[in-house]
């Protein structure tokens, strides 16, 4: 079963004001469209993307360098022609259909509506209506109104593709959303429950609501630390990349120290024990093991768990061999290995002033810091 994610970013967002459309205005130092962007392209059950987006954003949309799973789309002038033209680029089972100014959507409501959709035909999170509901005309409170089962609702809104296609089709236009839609050609909607943070960016105090949450991001820093001890060889493995040497390390693996450091930095964050859990060293299968399966499978489990990795640091230290011009070779490995941008991944080295271990080249040691952050 494939998921496919369809992103609406095709409005003016005149009620938000300011000189841009809100999705193209930027908070703490990323536009909100990217933000949306990436909570989907992080989530390990969306398999692609459809961006909708107005004609005359085009250039700036294709100046985002979007990832290959994604597809760019021309939207409408109404919210329900962006969907359907979102739906018709969509090439998966089901989708999931969300408005790009809802750039604080917690990964796990994502999970939630694709719950529901394995039993339900539509499924949409929403919030229960907590205040006390008034009719008003002229400034004055008209009357009251029972707010026991009223919800406010939210995106994603999710269904499998071909019956909403078939629902917006037959619609045409003036759906408040994509449940509308859905409720029209009969489909009954399961509801999940929605997020405070996953508020639609509308009014111009939202962008300072935004910012205020973003805050409030949980951030989370590991460390690691190995060694591994020099024997015969004419080289060392260290961060991924071959450095020619008259020793060895050893190790059950290739023993490349830096990129275990690494590797146990990222296990830290995520408070998931270290690489001897994962690849325990009395099993014979990871006797010489790449240590990129390692790196790659720490990296996995933070995506998975809806964790971008922001930053990685690798200090080695050792007299011998010299880091210096191997380290942005370094760097560009660590960072495939990773799946993230060479320019969030640092590899320095230092001597330890010929004292101890390392400045008796009896081996050499690594330290590594990694950063996870989660909406
Ligand atoms: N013709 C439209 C109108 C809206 N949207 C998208 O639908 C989402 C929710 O709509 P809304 O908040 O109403 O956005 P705007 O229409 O841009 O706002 P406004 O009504 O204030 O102009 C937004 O991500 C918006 O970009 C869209 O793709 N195409
Ligand atoms: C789809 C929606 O976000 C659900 O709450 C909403 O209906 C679209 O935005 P608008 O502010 O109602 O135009």
């Amino acid at each position: 079963m494939t998921t496919a994610a369809v992103i609406v970013a095709a409005g003016r967002g005149l009620r938000a004001g300011g000189c841009l459309p809100k999705q193209w205005r930027r908070l703490a130092g990323r536009t909100v469209v990217e933000r949306t962007l990436a909570i989907f392209d992080a989530h390990p059950r969306v398999d692609g993307i459809v961006l909708v987006v107005a004609e005359d954003d085009l250039d700036r949309a294709r100046a985002l360098g979007l990832d290959r799973r994604a597809t760019l789309v021309t939207g409408g002038a109404e919210r329900s022609a962006s969907v359907l033209a979102g739906l018709a680029a969509v090439d998966a089972d089901r989708v999931l259909i969300h408005d790009a100014a809802r750039c604080g959507l917690p990964p796990e409501i994502i999970d939630r509506v694709l719950g529901a959709l394995d039993t339900a035909p539509a499924a949409a999170p929403a919030l229960a209506v907590t205040d006390a509901l008034w009719t008003g005309a002229d400034g004055k409170v008209t009357g009251l109104q029972d707010r026991s089962g009223l919800w406010r609702a939210q995106t994603p809104q999710g269904f499998h593709t071909a019956a909403i296609r078939a629902a917006h089709q037959a619609h045409g236009p003036g759906a408040a959303d994509d449940v509308a839609v859905a409720l029209a050609a009969g489909l009954d909607v399961a509801i999940v429950p929605g997020d405070e943070r996953n508020f639609k960016i509308t009014e111009p105090g939202d962008f300072a609501r935004a910012e205020r949450e973003l805050a409030a991001m949980d951030v989370r820093t590991g460390n690691g630390y190995d060694v591994h001890r020099f024997g015969d060889g004419d080289h060392v493995m260290l961060c991924g990349v071959k450095v020619p040497h008259g020793r060895g390390l050893q190790g059950h693996s290739d023993a490349d120290v830096g990129m275990h450091a690494l590797t146990d930095a990222i296990y830290g964050a995520l408070a998931a024990g270290d690489i001897g859990r994962h690849f325990p060293p009395s099993d014979q299968q990871w006797k010489g093991a790449d240590s990129r399966v390692f790196l790659a499978h720490a990296a996995g489990l933070a995506r998975d768990g809806g964790w971008r990795l922001t930053h990685a640091d690798v200090t080695l230290v050792c007299e011998r061999p010299k880091v210096g011009h191997h380290a942005d070779a370094m760097r560009a490995a660590l960072a495939e290995v990773m799946g993230i941008e060479v320019e969030r991944v640092s590899v320095k080295a230092t001597t330890s002033e010929r004292l101890g271990f390392t400045g008796r080249e009896e081996g050499i040691a690594a330290l590594a810091t990694a950063t996870l952050v989660r909406p």
